[in-house]
Parts: C-alpha cells; structure tokens; sequence
C-alpha cells in the first residue's frame, strides 16, 4: 500500500487549501477492536468513499463477508490481500476525508504488537489519538502500550473510544468502569485530556450523532468532538527553523536556499542565524513556483534568498536569529528500537536528523520502560520494540531543538550502516554539556616529534579470526621480529586486556563490541604515543572492525584476517573450549553459537592451513616495509 505517496498529494492540497481547521489524528487498537470499521464509518459518513470504492467494498464483502448483510468496512482498510489473509494490517495508511466544520487526516495504524515502528510514525504527526477499547475486554496491554507511545510522541488529547458497547447490552457501569480505569493510567503519563465515548462502530452509535442507546450519555459524538476539539498549539507560533534541503544555484546571480519548514514563519526583512556557522543575514526574498511569497509559515515548502553572499550547505539550518536552535553533538535521547537484531552500545549507526546524516552511537540504556507498568528497567542492550533512554554521541555537532519544543527539530531515525534499514527512531531530550567540557588539551610533544624520535610511523595490526586460528601465534612472532628491526611495539591481547581493562565483559554481543571499542581506543592511543601496535582479538564484527579503523588516521589501520576454517580450529582446540561449545557448556562461542563476520576487504589475508606461523609473520612485516612503516635496514 502506497500509503506515503498518496499521503503527500493529500498533504499538499490540504496545505495549499489552508492550514487552519485541519485536524490529524491517529487511531489505536488492538486486533479485533473494531478500528477498521471505526474509521470506515467515518469515512462513509463523512462521504469521502468515491463510489468506485464503495463498490469493490461490497464485492469483497460478500467474498469475505464476516457481518452478514452489512457492508464490511474493515475491508476496505485492511489493504493488500496477503495482509488481509494474515488479519493484521501491517503499514500505516493515511486517510483523509472532510465534513462541513474541518479537514481531517487519520493514520491508520496495525494493532499487532510487533509494529512499533508505524505507531510512532502515524503518531508523530498528530494532534489527538483515538485509543479503542473493546467494552468486552477492557484496557489490555496493547491499551497501555498504544497510549505510552502516543504519549512518548507527544500527543496530549485522547478520545478513548469504548466500542462494541451493543455487546455488553448498553451498559452504562461497563463503561464507566473502563473510563475509569483508563484516567486512572492516562494520569501516569501525565494526559489529563481525556474525552471517553461510549460507541457501536459497527452500528453507527454515537458515532456522528447522539445515540438513542444511551441516554445515559451526555457528551458528543465522536465526529462531533472531532470537529470541535480544540487543538491549539500552531507550529508557526514558535521560531522560525528551515532546514536546507539543498542550495538553488541556477545562475551565478541567484542563489536560494530551499527546504521545508520546520517551526515558524517568516517574511523579507527578517533577521535570521544560520546553524552550525552561526552567521547572520536578512531574508532577501521568498521564492516558489507561483511568485514570491510575502511571508511563508511552518510547513510550507519554499526557497529563501539573503541579503549577504554567506556560505550555507545542504543540512544547515537557517533559525530566527534572535532565537536559534542549539548546537551539540551529544544529547540525551529516548530510543524506540525497531530491528531484530538489537541495539548495541558503542556500535557505529547512522542517525538521520532533519536534513543531515551523520555517524552516531549510544551508550548503555540508562533504562528501559516497561510499557505495561511504566516501570523503569536496568538493560543493557535495546531489543526489538524496546523503548528506552541513553545517550547518544554523533560525530559532529548539529542544530536541534528538544523534542518537546520542536517534533521535527528533535527527532531522528536511525540506520543500519550496512543494510541501510531504519532501525530506530529517537527524540532528543536536551544537549549533554559534557562535550562542551572536554578540551584537547594542545600538546607540544606530538606524534610527528615521537615519529622522528623511533625512526618510525606509528600503526595498528589488526589480526581478527576464529579462536584457535592462530592470531596469538602469529602476533608473537610479528612482535619479536619488529622488535629486531628497533621498532617499538606492544602486543594487545585477551591475556593483557580480558583479565584487566576488560575483566568485567563477557561474550555476549553487547560485551565484545564493548571489548573491542575500548581496544580500539587503547591502540588509537598508543599510535599516538608513536608505537606499532599489535592486536590479536576474535573482534567477529565488521562494525567494530570499522570503528577500529576509524579510530586512527588514513592508512594506519592494517586489518589482517587469520583464516584457519571452522573445522581445523575445531580439530586443534588448543583449550578444549570447541568441545565444551559444541556440549553446550559453553554459550556464545564464536563459530558455534556466536557469529563470526568475515573481513570483505583486508589488508592482508593469511591462510594458515597453507604456510607456517612464521611465513604468516614475514608476510606482515614485509607487508610493514612495503608501506614504509619501517625500514629493514634499521
Ligand atoms: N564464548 C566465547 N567465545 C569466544 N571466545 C571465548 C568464549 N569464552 C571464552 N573465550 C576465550 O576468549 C578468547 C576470545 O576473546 P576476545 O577478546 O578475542 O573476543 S572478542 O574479540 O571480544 O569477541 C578466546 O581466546 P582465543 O582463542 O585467543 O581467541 C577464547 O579462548
Ligand atoms: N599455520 C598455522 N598458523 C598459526 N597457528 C597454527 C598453524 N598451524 C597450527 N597452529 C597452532 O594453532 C594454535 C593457534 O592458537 P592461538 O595462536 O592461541 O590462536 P588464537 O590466538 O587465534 O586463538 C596454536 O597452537 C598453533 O601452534
């Protein structure tokens, strides 16, 4: 279902049409609650259905037909027919249809527990929740979950719509005791605005207009609450932020800075700050397709141009001067974790943040929340669907806002650096001062003084493979000949690093990233004391391999991949562990039940099963020479 392209047209009709009297929101249930129907109602009475739709509905439902004679609406939003087969509506569908008093546009989202990810996407852009609750079942985790994550996003209003009230007879207490306890957990998250009402979305109840059902109901309809709710909060009463999509240079004589914005209005004349430079200028002209504008607002799309000649570049952001967004590049951030395989601090992600992307990593959860009882959990990892805070590092300092001033200023997604795939998505609480603290100190005694001193260049042999591949082995003998040449060296390994800087790491995945990160930075610093450093771990994963390597300067990395296959190491198991794995005495063994990433493009490759230990070490300290790390002659 093409939801977002369909979304967009939606979106730039409704906005060229004007902002005011929109409403967006979103609809939450469960499985079986009735959410499709509900908004198939809506639509139908709201006449948005063209016919054409009308008629296919009642086609497929008498294929399908699970209500009898009545049309079946569920149908008509459960989408594509495996999802319909499956019964679990699996993307986030945007709807719009509009009455006499406003415009509206609804995200549809799945009730299945498993989608986290569409919640908080169909969420992030509304003003109200429509929570569903089914009158036979009461709250139930999903309830709880659905309303944690609309309220994470920032959405103060719900309407708790306690539906299939034809099935508990109209039952007035029924209903009650559901609001009740719905208040009750709503005033934990700090939601205060909750309208409940009473409905038979099946039937029509309450639904457009008061039902005769139940006179014991006084408040409106559900459409008639949607059409009045208030819901204040205009994005263009904060200050302006445009986030620069790309620089419109068609000539020499123009030069315009284009993108969306984000916060704010502006108008010519305006005094603005450009982030991250910090460089100030005056809006010159707002330029579009049909003429320039005399003042544009959040949400519009639009081309700027300035008064002064002043460099700006894609993902910079150009503020109110008088109010710019903040600068920094550590943050403390809630994190909705999205992928399968989990979150691991200290990995190397890309995370997308308005314009720009750029490398980032998290430490340690400071907690994670249990969404049924709002309890906050020690965990060191975040699974998929977790939800918890940490902070995060990014590798340069950008403009933001808190989320809780600015939803696009304070949002990001995160990716995967090798398959690309979201697999989180963050809001940014506040800027950790921390990094503004910590200076370099400048020193006068620097590698190129070391350099000269040694007679020699400074680098990391990174020898990674299987346990028992060879790694120490090799590693001694690269060592003592080094040492024979005058070169200064250290040997990194689990003797010296497993049993002191990282005695208290074990083998599960988040442990060796961990174990590897602080090796890389360890060997960062000892090629900045000058010396050639020798690393011998099983490091099995390719994003700390990369991060090693990043760590040091262009050239300085040298990864050397120690390839003994599976079943020799298994064969000469020097320790006997392979055996103890394979029983199942000893969990996470690489090769066994851990993974083990081989190197898509090493330095070197060394295949132990054809030459000696010491022919592997000759082929590395020729490999040194060669580079011209070191001189044999030395
Ligand atoms: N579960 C499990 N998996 C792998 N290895 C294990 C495990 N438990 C203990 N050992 C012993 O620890 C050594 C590997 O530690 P490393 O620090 O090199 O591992 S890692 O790079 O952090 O993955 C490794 O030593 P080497 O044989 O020198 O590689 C093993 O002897
Ligand atoms: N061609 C070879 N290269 C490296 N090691 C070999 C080779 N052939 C046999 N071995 C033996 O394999 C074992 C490798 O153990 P080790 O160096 O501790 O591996 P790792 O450090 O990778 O766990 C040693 O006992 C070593 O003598």
């Amino acid at each position: 279902m093409n939801a977002e392209g369909r979304f967009e047209d939606v979106e730039a009709y409704l906005i060229a049409q004007q902002a005011k009297g929109l409403l967006r929101f979103i609809t939450c249930g469960s499985v079986d609650d009735g959410k499709s129907t509900l908004i198939g109602r809506l639509l139908h009475e709201s006449k948005a259905l063209f016919d054409d739709q009308l008629a296919a509905l009642e086609g497929d439902s008498r294929k399908f037909g699970t209500q009898g004679d009545e049309l079946d609406f569920a149908l008509l939003l459960d989408g594509l027919g495996a999802e319909r087969e499956q019964g679990i509506t699996i993307d986030v569908a945007y709807r719009f249809f509009v009455t006499e008093k406003r415009k509206f546009i609804v995200a549809d989202t799945p009730g299945h527990e498993q989608y986290t990810r569409n919640m908080i996407t169909g969420a992030s852009t509304a003003d109200l929740a429509v929570i569903l609750v089914d009158a036979r079942k009461g709250l139930l985790t999903q309830t709880r979950r659905h309303s944690y994550l609309v309220s994470l996003v920032g959405i103060r209003r719900i309407v708790l719509a306690v539906n299939k009230l034809d099935l508990v007879d109209w039952s007035q207490e029924v209903f009650e005791s559901i609001e009740r306890d719905y208040r009750a957990f709503a005033a934990q998250l700090g939601i205060e605005d909750v309208v409940a009402i009473p409905l038979s979305a099946l039937r029509g109840d309450n639904l457009s207009s008061p039902s005769a059902r139940t006179p014991w109901y006084r408040g409106p309809s559900l459409l008639q609450h949607l059409e009045t709710v208030d819901v204040g909060g205009d994005d263009a009463s904060g200050p302006l932020r445009l986030p620069v999509q790309w620089v419109n240079r068609p000539d020499l004589d123009f030069r315009g800075y284009s993108g969306r914005i984000l916060g704010g209005r502006v108008r010519p004349g305006d005094a603005v700050r450009v982030l991250p430079s910090g460089r100030t200028s005056t809006v010159a002209r707002i330029v579009t397709f049909d003429g320039d504008l005399a003042e544009a607002r959040s949400g519009q799309s639009v081309t700027l141009t300035l008064t002064d000649d002043i460099d700006i570049s894609r993902g910079d952001v150009i503020c109110a001067a008088g109010d710019p967004a903040g600068l920094a590049d550590q943050f403390e951030a809630t994190l909705v974790w999205m992928a399968d395989a989990p979150m691991l601090p200290g990995r190397p992600y890309l995370v997308k943040l308005g314009a720009t992307t750029l490398g980032a990593s998290f430490g340690q959860p400071k907690y994670v929340v249990d969404v049924n009882s709002l309890e906050h959990l020690a965990a060191k990892t975040l699974e998929l669907n977790g939800i918890g805070v940490a902070n995060l590092t990014l590798d340069r300092a950008v403009a933001f806002d808190p989320y809780a001033s600015n939803r696009d200023m304070g949002s990001f997604i995160v990716i995967d650096r090798y398959t690309n795939q979201t697999v989180g998505a963050g809001l940014l609480h506040f800027a950790l001062r921390r990094s503004q603290n910590i200076h370099w100190q400048a020193v006068e005694v620097d590698k190129q003084a070391r350099i000269r001193q040694n007679g020699h260049s400074p680098c990391v042999l990174w020898l990674t493979g299987l346990s028992g591949s060879g790694k120490s082995t090799i590693a001694n003998i690269v060592e003592r000949q080094l040492h024979a040449l005058g070169a200064r060296t250290y040997l990194l390994d689990g003797d010296n690093v497993r049993h002191g800087l990282s005695k208290d790491l074990g083998f599960t995945d988040a442990d060796r990233v961990e174990n590897i990160r602080r090796i890389g930075e360890v060997a960062r610093l000892m090629v900045d004391a000058g010396l050639i450093v020798i690393t011998a771990f099983i490091s099995p994963f390719r994003s700390e391999r990369q991060l090693a390597r990043g760590m040091v300067e262009d050239g300085e990395f040298i990864e050397i991949f120690v390839d003994t296959p599976l079943a020799v190491v298994e064969q000469r198991d020097p320790k006997g562990l392979y055996k103890k794995a394979r029983r199942g005495e000893l969990k996470n063994f690489t090769g066994i039940d851990s993974p083990y990433e081989v190197p898509a493009a090493p330095e070197l490759h060394l295949r132990t099963m054809e030459q000696s230990p010491e022919e592997s070490a000759s082929a590395i300290v020729d490999l040194l020479v060669r580079r011209g790390v070191i001189r044999r002659s030395h």
